[in-house]
């Protein structure tokens, strides 16, 4: 297909589509309006900054033609006297003083979040920093468009611009997520923009969704039936609490669930406004929407942190190359197993072994070569012990394996297993593996350190009494059983 096709199928279906929801999305805010112009929210300004963050330039075009849209509707709406050639002048002009300052938002994030990877909770403070002044910028802009085009007195500009950039304000922060997770889902974005991994549509279903959701719906009937009925300013406040089951769900729900919650939370406070006749106290319940939304998205960052806590706990107790549990993982388990086996009364064994002249692999067949001996090692080792058994490598080729409930002679039968198993192992130079053991049984008052410091010894006179071979530490007076 020549390239200009490729790229109008390509394009063109995503700007259509972006055009139709624009105008939709318009249509349902007008429907919210608890007054003329007038409404919690601007739903449009999160669809715009959404779209922008996403497609970049390519959502210039439907979004100037879906501002020209609703400006013709607008003036048919109120009867303006405009002509058409005027209409689409301020259509124009309004679509730029609404796109300038809300591409270069997404502009901006877009590049945080490049720059800034590993950074997210940085991404998300730009995000806080940047959509509210760029929504005071479009509010400035579109007031002196509307009032340049004779679409707005100048008089009324001091009591339009707060409600204005506020309902701005509320809308993107509290519905960019949600529509950057559908329109990511839509156009199959590979760019992970307000989240890792990405912000899209997963288990929404869940039923401990629905639970969270269901406490925070309750939680805003109480506070605004609770203003209702009292009719005064401090009960109005009460929708402040609606931050705690928020946070719970931004601790606990993937990240296109917590944008989810904030936008079905918003939209039920944008309806109950008008329907329990709160508007002379709509500020509040926008700034508590702003908060709600701006705490849920430090929350995204948090299923981020966890995974990356759990990803380094892991590479930390595992000993990449050969699989078993690392020297940290070995040492926490170890000491955890000496304190049960001592309050069950039952021996703990441990066994200290050492690849043979190792160093003579390396040196003649090659690292790799080593690493595969090491890993081949490994697997002769777990084919020996049982599943309650712990093996971990301590450094370079020397292996501890620590062995709850069996004594010293028992420790040794295994260890001769695996010294057995170990010499049937071949290196790719057609030499045989073996190696050294040393063999300790834990006594009342060992320590770790105490315990791989005589199977250490035992493994040191292994290796002078000509290797391949299984040594007992001295047995110490007070063995447990
Ligand atoms: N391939 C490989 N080599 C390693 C790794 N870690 C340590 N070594 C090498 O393992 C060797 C350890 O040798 P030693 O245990 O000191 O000596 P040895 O040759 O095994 O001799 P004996 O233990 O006395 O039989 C050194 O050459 C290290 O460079 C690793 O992850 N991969």
């Amino acid at each position: 297909m020549p390239r200009l096709a490729r790229y109008l199928t390509g394009i063109v279906p995503t700007q259509l589509s972006l055009l139709v929801l624009w105008i939709a999305v318009w249509e349902l805010a007008g429907l919210m309006e608890y007054a003329n112009h007038a409404s919690v929210w601007y739903p449009p300004s999160a669809l715009s900054i959404a779209a922008f963050l996403l497609l970049g330039q390519r959502a210039i075009l439907p979004i100037t033609l879906a501002i020209v849209a609703v400006t013709f509707q607008t003036a048919t709406q109120y009867a303006l006297p405009h002509t058409t050639l005027q209409l689409i002048e301020a259509g124009l002009l309004n679509a730029a003083a609404h796109i300038l300052p809300y591409w270069l938002t997404g502009f901006v994030i877009r590049y945080q979040r490049i720059r800034y990877e590993h950074h997210f909770t940085l991404v998300i403070l730009t995000v806080l920093v940047i959509t509210p002044l760029m929504t005071l910028a479009a509010t400035g802009l579109t007031m002196l468009s509307l009032w340049f085009t004779d679409m707005l007195p100048f008089s009324d500009i001091a009591d339009t611009w707060l409600p204005f950039w506020i309902g701005d304000l509320t809308g993107a922060l509290a519905l960019g997520p949600m529509f950057l997770g559908v329109i990511s889902a839509v156009t199959s974005s590979s760019l992970h923009l307000l989240d890792d991994p990405v912000l899209r549509p997963q288990q929404l279903m869940s039923w401990h969704f629905s639970f969270r959701i269901l406490i925070s719906v309750s939680c805003i009937l109480a506070a605004m039936l609770l203003a209702s009925f009292f009719n005064n300013s401090h009960a109005v406040f009460a929708i402040f609490f609606l931050v705690i089951p928020h946070m719970w769900i931004a601790i606990t729900e993937p990240p296109f669930s917590n944008a989810t919650s904030v936008a079905i939370a918003s939209l039920l406070i944008a309806i109950l406004i008008p329907a329990l006749g709160l508007m002379e106290h709509a500020l509040v319940y926008q700034f508590a929407i702003c908060v709600v939304a701006a705490n849920s998205l430090f929350g995204l960052a948090i299923p981020t942190l966890l995974q990356h806590n759990r990803d380094l706990r892991q590479i930390v107790a595992t000993d990449s190359l050969t699989g078993v549990a690392s020297r940290e993982r070995l040492v926490r388990k170890a000491m955890a197993q000496l304190n049960r086996t001592k309050v069950q009364g039952i021996p703990l064994s441990a066994v200290v072994f050492d690849i043979d002249h190792f160093k003579q692999i390396n040196d003649q067949l090659g690292h790799s070569e080593g690493d595969k001996a090491l890993q081949q090692v490994t697997i002769a080792a777990q084919l020996c012990l049982r599943p309650c058994d712990l093996l971990g490598r301590f450094g370079g080729d020397e292996f501890v394996a620590i062995l709850p409930g069996a004594n010293q002679s028992q420790a040794e039968e295994i260890s001769e297993r695996i010294r057995s198993r170990v010499t049937q192992l071949m290196t790719s130079g057609g030499g045989h593996l073996s190696a050294s053991f040393g063999v300790a049984q834990s006594v009342t008052d060992d320590t770790f350190n105490s315990l791989f410091e005589r199977a250490d010894s035992a493994l040191y006179r292994a290796k002078q009494a000509g290797r391949n071979q299984v040594m007992l530490a001295p047995v110490p007076e007070q063995i447990i059983s």
